[in-house]
């Protein structure tokens, strides 16, 4: 049908461009023409009053999807993270591309900040009540959904120490670790915020792994935050087309990564659950083992003095549902209600 080139729509962020020429570089593999649009994701387009109507919602995505339902672009990349769990009406998920790392990481100052934060000899030391690291998960056949509530913070000595984070998921699980610590606001693209840090006196920040790695700025001084579940879908790109776009939607096939999709729905269906929306303290990592889908996950306390941590392996004919499974038995789970209440209400 189509023989102009596919229109990749991107906001203009060095690591937006990057991921979008990433799936142009893909499209060209399988023999199909594209072109990158730029876009400013707060731009002036004067759509509000439909706004709510067509269902758009996402900060990061709004713009992208008006491109693309007005016919101006025929595919989106998005970091999968910055994507609402409901996508806009008449919009289709196109492909997931294969994860790269999941995790977040802590950009430092001084080594010696890594001591007072339990990191010893290449290990983090694990606090009271908590159970193994995220990224080493139990490796028992089945379980179904041993439970830890974690309500006892990790203790090291009391120096003051200051995190740069904007987002409720990383403070809540930071402060739940680390209660004494201050938390400074740290907003921006990933090299308006690295600069920031630099410039500041703060002992460090939290970053998404993935987002550094691609663009090659990983600083030296970092390190795998291991006991921190993070963003469902985070390390995932999505690309999006119009619901009606075939053409579109079998150009994304040859690069669409199945265990990946499998796993971030999965992570998405856990948080779409418990509260639709994104900006909220719950987290989330799906892996799968040995033909099993295994799912992680938490959600805390704003102010991170509770965390409730589940999870579940499923046999893959179960992996369908098993992320609004393990979502419900969180929720049936003593505080939980109660953590709900306390994001809605700081939400409104
Ligand atoms: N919310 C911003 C955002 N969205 C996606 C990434 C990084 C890439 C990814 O997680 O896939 C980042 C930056 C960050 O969290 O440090």
């Amino acid at each position: 049908m189509s023989s102009q080139p596919l229109r990749i729509g991107t906001r203009d962020s060095q690591l937006a461009v990057w991921q979008a020429t990433l799936v142009q570089d893909l499209l060209k593999t399988a023999g199909i023409a594209s072109e990158l649009v730029y876009m400013k994701s707060e731009g002036d387009i004067n759509l509000v009053t439909p706004l709510y109507e067509i269902g758009v919602t996402g900060v990061f995505t709004k713009v992208l999807d008006i491109a693309l339902l007005n016919n101006t672009i025929d595919i989106a990349v998005h970091s999968m993270k910055d994507v609402p769990t409901q996508l806009a009406n008449g919009l289709q998920q196109a492909a997931v591309l294969e994860r790269a790392s999941h995790k977040d990481i802590f950009v430092y100052k001084n080594d010696s900040d890594l001591e007072q934060l339990g990191f010893v000899n290449g290990q983090w030391a694990m606090g009271n009540g908590q159970s193994s690291m995220v990224n080493e998960p139990s490796t028992a056949a089945i379980h179904h959904s041993p439970l830890t509530i974690h309500d006892q913070p990790f203790t090291t000595h009391h120096s003051p120490f200051t995190l740069a984070t904007s987002s409720i998921r990383r403070i809540a699980q930071w402060k739940h670790r680390y209660p004494t610590h201050t938390i400074e606001n740290l907003r921006g693209n990933v090299n308006t915020r690295l600069r920031k840090v630099a410039e500041s006196n703060w002992n460090g920040a939290i970053f998404a792994g993935a987002g550094l790695e691609r663009i090659n700025l990983r600083p030296e001084k970092s390190i795998d935050l291991d006991w921190m579940l993070p963003a469902p879908a985070q390390g995932a790109i999505m690309v999006v087309c119009r619901k009606d776009d075939n053409y579109a939607f079998d150009a994304c096939q040859s690069f669409h990564h199945e265990h990946t999709a499998l796993c971030v729905k999965t992570e998405r269906d856990f948080l779409r659950t418990l509260m639709g929306g994104c900006s909220t303290p719950i987290s989330a990592l799906a892996q799968m083992r040995g033909g099993k889908v295994w799912l992680r996950g938490n959600i805390c306390a704003p102010d991170g003095s509770r965390m409730v941590e589940v999870e579940k392996e499923s046999a893959s004919e179960h992996s369908q549902t098993l992320g609004v499974l393990l979502a419900n038995e969180l929720l049936n789970q003593p505080y939980v209600n109660e953590i709900v209440q306390q994001v809605r209400n700081a939400k409104s």
